[in-house]
């Protein structure tokens, strides 16, 4: 049974919902699955946009040709050769013989390198600006390479002013009923995730995200079509996500707030990001103040807080001589999705000695971040003394805050 609906005019969402998934790319954990989207262009040609991940075929390609309700389909076109949008290009190519494959050259390249050249005759290469025209609707197709595969391509529809953005503006998260982002962006934990979704997948291409905006700057977008998450059909919601990932390609801070990461195996640690967390309560911070262990969440979620948040202050603690294991990986990752321009501080536990602050600085270096404050040297357990450099860092950071604009 197909399950599709008419989104705009002679515009059919044909895409699937994908709950059983623990792990989007075998490394993110979805508690609330993610969807793959795809779409019907009906009109005098017939056009499919995109395509879903395998375990979705029989669903998907009911879809599709209720959407054709008994016409041919004439076009495939793929913005985006990422297995999880193209492992049913060929079966849809081998159901519909009269329809070509829509791509630039890199497209072409990719798919015959994840599949074979069984489709050679029926490639329909487009270049920057090249024009599509299927009757009342026309493509207009715009490289974005980088965002975040070196192939990705976006297009612009002319009749109704609709943006297929391909990866850029999508999120985790099944689609439950509700496709219309208006419904959900305000809701639940959408936001967060539609940001855990773009700084750990998209966000350390924030230059050619931006490179992108710029060749669609001067169209009048009525729509945004992406490939995970719900449809953007209104200029509130547009709007919103637009400003979210001007600021989030830009690294720039969404908000003002803290973020404590700490590491800890006995406590002692922990108590002391406690303490400089209610500290900074009592000095009347009244932006979030959130207080994570390293080991305690997927290092998603703390990143994507990294990027939402101002202001950071790591605590690494010595393992081995050397810094302890989950915050080494953690501060990779986090350098891995461009974090930088933040204003940061530090706490660090010592029992004998190690070099896990230094290693730790080496790491977030090319972040060219503002340090904020003196480090707090902890050793073994929080004393008197610590204390005092725990409200003296509170202090400095909550001046920090005050001096901050956004
Ligand atoms: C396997 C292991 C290795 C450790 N290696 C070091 C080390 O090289 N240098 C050090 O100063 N402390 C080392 N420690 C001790 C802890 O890092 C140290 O006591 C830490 O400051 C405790 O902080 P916590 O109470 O927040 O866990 C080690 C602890 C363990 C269990």
């Amino acid at each position: 049974m197909h399950n599709i609906r008419e989104i705009l005019d002679g515009i059919y969402y044909v895409g699937v919902n994908d709950r059983r998934i623990d792990r989007f790319e075998n490394m993110f954990p979805l508690e609330n699955g993610v969807s793959y989207s795809s779409y019907v262009i009906k009109d005098e040609k017939n056009a499919l946009v995109d395509s879903v991940e395998s375990a979705f075929t029989r669903q998907y390609l009911e879809n599709i040709e209720a959407a054709l309700d008994g016409e041919d389909l004439d076009y495939i076109i793929v913005h985006h050769m990422e297995p999880d949008h193209c492992r049913n290009i060929d079966f849809c190519m081998r159901k519909w013989p009269n329809a070509k494959l829509v791509g630039n050259a890199k497209t072409f390249q990719f798919y015959e390198q994840f599949y074979n050249d069984e489709f050679k005759d029926r490639y329909y290469e487009v270049k920057e600006g090249d024009e599509l025209n299927f009757g009342k609707h026309t493509l207009k197709f715009v490289m974005t390479p980088m965002v975040h595969w070196p192939e990705v391509m976006m297009s612009y529809e002319t009749s109704q002013k609709i943006l297929f953005s391909a990866d850029a503006f999508g999120s985790f998260n099944a689609i439950e009923g509700h496709l219309k982002a208006k419904n959900v962006m305000h809701k639940g934990d959408w936001l967060d995730q539609a940001r855990r979704y773009y700084i750990n997948i998209v966000g350390k291409f924030g230059n050619q995200v931006q490179a992108a905006f710029k060749k669609v700057a001067d169209l009048d977008i009525q729509a945004i079509l992406p490939l995970h998450g719900p449809v953007y059909d209104d200029p509130e919601s547009i709007g919103f996500i637009m400003n979210k990932y001007n600021k989030w390609s830009t690294f720039t801070p969404e908000e003002k707030g803290i973020a404590i990461i700490y590491s800890t195996m006995y406590g002692d640690t922990e108590q002391a990001a406690d303490i400089l967390a209610a500290e900074l309560a009592e000095l009347g911070v009244t932006e979030d103040i959130r207080v994570f262990d390293v080991s305690d969440w997927h290092p998603s979620d703390i990143i994507a807080q990294c990027h939402k948040y101002s202001n950071t202050v790591f605590g690494p603690i010595n393992y081995n001589s050397g810094l302890y294991y989950p915050m080494e990986a953690f501060l990779q990752e986090l350098v891995g999705t461009g974090y930088q321009n933040r204003h940061i501080s530090f706490l660090n536990n010592w029992s004998w000695g190690g070099n896990s602050l230094k290693r730790s600085k080496e790491i977030l270096e090319s972040g060219k971040h503002t340090y904020i404050g003196e480090d707090v040297l902890i050793n073994s357990a929080v004393k008197d003394d610590q204390v005092g450099q725990l409200k003296a860092l509170a202090k400095a950071i909550k001046e920090d805050l005050d001096s901050q604009e956004y």
